[in-house]
């Protein structure tokens, strides 16, 4: 009997290594009523992934989940491939929740070095670390200010700079925008591509589709508490371009004449390609001359991109009519 009760759980599940944040089989009920029902989560290591989804679809409960604030009903989680509940995989996680406290008597350098001296790091080197993410995100200036007293945007950026205290691989921030005007959204998403670009994964949950537009990699949509989109975002900074003809028979020859001017084809819709460029304006006009020559007829070519807004509408609007329109959520 004793034997049985501490037998070691026997998981039969490989984590895949090559991912971030990988979260199994997750369910999650609150007595009789499942918020979140068995759904699955990849994100790649070095990405921006957005979490979406309306109002109580369970995006807080599956974060809280994952950081092990919330014990799961069901299901498996892994930061790069360790069980998220391991000490090892905790140390690599930043956590920033959506709302901001603070203690009234600490300046912003302090608290921030009290921070990193809690978690292990000696106070004078903590204090000399403090300083230096301050001045990353351009805070130094305050940094005899006690946070309460900064604006939304300014604690929101504490709240960054404390959970790089600890130099975490995946960072996980819940709404991370809400009551930010769009200067200091913009500066926070800034910050935010800068330590993607660094190598650090960053999981963003949201409902707000323009946050995530231009700097997403990929991203999950959540309704009813269940998965209903996964996907890569193509954003402006691509390069993609759709170059659509007048008649669908015209695609296969304008295909030869793409690959001979040794561009690789992206995506392929009935009457467009979806083609990478690098020099646009130069390679548009060898495309469309080459087009031209071969009596082809262009009659669109323009920038594609992943559009959010669009995909949400799909997956949620059209299932869930009395929610209001996805655009709604857009500012
Ligand atoms: N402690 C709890 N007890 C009972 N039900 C809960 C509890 N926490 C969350 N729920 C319910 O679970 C569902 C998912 O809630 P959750 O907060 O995860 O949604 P969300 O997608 O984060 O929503 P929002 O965008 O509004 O923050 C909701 O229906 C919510 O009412």
């Amino acid at each position: 009997m004793m034997k049985a009760l501490f037998k070691k759980k026997v998981n039969n599940i490989n984590p895949n290594p090559e991912l971030a944040i990988e979260i199994k089989n997750f369910t999650k009920k609150f007595k009789k009523f499942t918020a979140v029902d068995n759904i699955n989560i990849s994100v790649k290591k070095g990405k921006i992934h957005g979490f979406i989804g309306p109002n109580g679809s369970g995006k807080t409960t599956t974060i809280k989940s994952l950081i092990g604030a919330i014990i799961a009903t069901n299901g498996e989680f892994y930061i790069n491939g360790l069980e998220a509940t391991s000490v090892d995989a905790k140390k690599t996680i930043g956590y920033i929740p959506e709302n901001a406290r603070f203690p009234k008597h600490l300046k912003s350098l302090e608290y921030l070095a009290e921070m990193g001296y809690l978690r292990g790091i000696p106070y004078k080197e903590a204090k000399a670390k403090a300083r230096k993410i301050l001045v990353s995100l351009n805070l130094i200036k305050f940094k005899s200010k006690n946070p309460n007293t900064f604006s939304s945007g300014m604690k929101k950026k504490i709240l960054l700079a404390q959970a790089l205290m600890a130099d975490p691989e995946v960072l996980i921030l819940d709404e991370p925008a809400a009551n930010l005007d769009p200067t200091a959204r913009q500066e926070l998403f800034n910050d935010l591509i800068k330590l993607r670009d660094q190598g650090k994964t960053i999981l963003i949950c949201s409902h707000i589709l323009s946050e995530l537009q231009d700097i997403a990699d990929e991203i999950t949509i959540l309704n009813y508490g269940k998965v209903v989109y996964y996907g890569e975002v193509i954003n402006a900074s691509h390069n993609y371009f759709q170059f659509t003809v007048m008649e669908p028979e015209m695609l296969e020859k304008l295909g030869q004449e793409i690959k001979k001017l040794g561009y690789e084809i992206i995506h392929q819709f009935a009457d467009s390609y979806v083609i990478k460029l690098n020099d646009t304006k130069n390679e548009i006009k060898r495309i469309a001359f080459a087009a031209f020559e071969q009596k082809i007829i262009l009659i669109g070519i323009q920038p594609y991109f992943t559009n959010i807004t669009k995909i949400y509408d799909d997956v949620v609007f059209s299932n869930n009519k009395n929610f209001g329109q996805a655009s709604a959520l857009v500012s």
